[in-house]
């Protein structure tokens, strides 16, 4: 099987047996659920795309293990080049969805346990690495998207895995047999999980000898036997419900998701294992899996940014505000703070190096810095979007209102702006923004960007790390003649 397309991908969810639930029941089709249905739809996108000529080159590459066009999301970067179109795809993205598109964290974790798997194997002499280069031989050729899953329940934080007092918080080894493993637990907060054909599982932290039950690593089809997913419910998200549900769910199409997925006692055949109590290798897993997805926010978060821009400047032309200096002003800010975003997501990508496995790996303190300032950043692009829109865009009545016969004409007497301009089209702008900064999609581009991939006070631990405080000591202490 070649490239999918958007339809194809959608198809063959259809032929998985996933077992879903969403309000405490169990959903028949979750492919046409409509709370579910766009963040699929933002996932076909990542198919559709890479069939446009036009951006072939950025959604598209050629497999170093086989030698054949694949998806980008697929792919083990070969080069700082192939770092640098990631975060151009991610963007582009962004763009064409505002929202999450949820196939980047499978895609972070190729490279993540690529790498990983090879130094495991050196050590340990075991066959880890093989068995992931078959296993993503298989996802490459058959196009699917992949669920990285890293995060645990964790229970009570200041407690490692094994002093929990139920070890199921964190996902671990409960049998080992000839044929394979069975493990326990479930991960939390996973993007993207229930329209993913595949969950390849890493650990959440660094791990000691006393939690080697804890360091495992392996993939898992959506509908393996013991494997099920509890949809996590986000703002506003009964709109998509609502009869006739169009204007009042601002972006109508698209969409992020996450769910807890948990595992009861699944069987993993030897070949989908890719560590199994190697703890002192669950830290580097961890380290680089995290490095490469807060690369990746200088991508997704940059693409939402672009379209929120775009949304406050039509708002500001649909009041009559545009030509003023503060808004102009504003809009100038919220350009700084996008692209500064980006600049760091291609500085980490342009300073990469190449990995003992041969892929190529980020530079980790420039990542987590592009990944501290989108902890920050995109709350202030969204506060100067919610300054230029104007209070309409959280009291505008519902569509039902503006649709009533009986009220519908004071709605559209009374919500016109730029009398150029329709109401309809300035209801319709002021509810997309209005699903970006505390909508639906605020999941994906506010939360997510303070906990996606690590919150805050995971990078700056990171940064203190690989500041090298002692080197640019030793720099100041010669320029001012210091001698000790
Ligand atoms: C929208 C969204 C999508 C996500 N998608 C994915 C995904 O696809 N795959 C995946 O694996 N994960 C995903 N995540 C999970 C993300 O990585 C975690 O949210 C993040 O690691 C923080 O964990 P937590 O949410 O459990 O918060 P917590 O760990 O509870 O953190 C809350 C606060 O407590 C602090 N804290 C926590 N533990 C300690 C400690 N021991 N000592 C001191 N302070 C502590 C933190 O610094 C933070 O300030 C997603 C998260 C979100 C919000």
């Amino acid at each position: 099987m070649g490239l999918m397309t958007g339809k194809e991908y959608i198809e063959s969810l259809r032929k998985l047996k996933t077992r879903v639930y969403v309000f405490g029941e169990i959903v028949e089709n979750f492919v046409d659920h409509p709370m579910i249905r766009p963040s699929i739809n933002s996932v076909a996108m990542t198919y559709d795309l890479a069939h446009d000529l036009q951006y072939e080159d950025l959604m598209t590459a050629t497999s170093n293990l086989t030698g054949k066009k694949v998806n980008r999301f697929c792919h083990l970067h070969q080069s700082t080049n192939d770092l640098i179109k990631k975060v151009k795809m991610q963007r582009l993205l962004g763009q064409k969805t505002a929202s999450c598109f949820q196939r980047c964290v499978g895609m972070d974790a190729f490279n993540a346990i690529w790498s990983t798997t090879f130094e495991t194997d050196k050590k340990y002499g075991t066959k880890y690495h093989e068995n992931f280069k078959k296993y993503l031989e298989y996802v490459q050729e058959n196009d699917l998207t992949v669920d990285g899953a890293m995060t645990d329940p964790k229970g009570d934080r200041a407690l490692s895995p094994s002093q929990q007092k139920d070890p199921d918080m964190f996902v671990h080894i409960v049998e080992k047999r000839e044929d394979g493993i069975v493990v326990r637990g479930a991960k939390a907060h996973q993007t993207g999980s229930i329209n993913s054909h595949e969950h390849l599982i890493m650990p959440t932290i660094a791990m000691r000898e006393e939690d080697k039950a804890f360091a495992v690593s392996f993939a898992v089809p959506s509908d393996a036997e013991g494997v099920f997913m509890i949809y996590g419910r986000q703002s506003c998200d009964t709109r998509k419900m609502e009869k006739n549900a169009d204007i009042d769910l601002g972006n109508k199409n698209f969409g992020g998701q996450e769910a807890l997925v948990v595992f009861e006692n699944v069987f993993i055949p030897w070949d989908k294992v890719f560590l199994c109590e190697e703890y002192d290798f669950a830290g580097m897993m961890v380290e680089r899996f995290a490095g490469y997805h807060r690369q990746s926010y200088g991508g997704c978060k940059v693409g939402v940014g672009d379209v929120l821009i775009g949304a406050a400047a039509v708002a500001a032309e649909y009041n009559g505000a545009a030509k003023a200096s503060h808004i102009k002003d504003k809009l100038i800010e919220m350009t700084h703070l996008n692209e500064t975003l980006y600049c760091c997501g291609i500085a980490c990508s342009a300073e990469g190096s190449q990995t003992e496995a041969g892929n190529y790996q980020i530079d980790n303190l420039l990542a987590n810095v592009c990944k501290q300032n989108v902890t920050r950043f995109p709350y202030e692009i969204v506060r100067l979007a919610e300054d230029i829109a104007g209070g309409l865009m959280v009291t505008m009545p519902s569509q039902a209102d503006f649709d009533s016969p009986e009220i519908g004409e004071y709605c559209y007497k009374y919500f016109k702006g730029n009398a150029n301009v329709s109401t309809e089209n300035r209801m319709r702008i002021l509810r997309f923004i209005e699903n970006m900064c505390l909508g639906s999609s605020a999941v994906g581009y506010r939360t997510e960007s303070m906990h996606g991939a690590g919150s805050p006070q995971a990078q700056r631990i990171m940064i203190s790390r690989q500041s090298n405080l002692e080197h640019k000591k030793e720099l100041a202490k010669k320029i001012a003649g210091i001698q000790e």
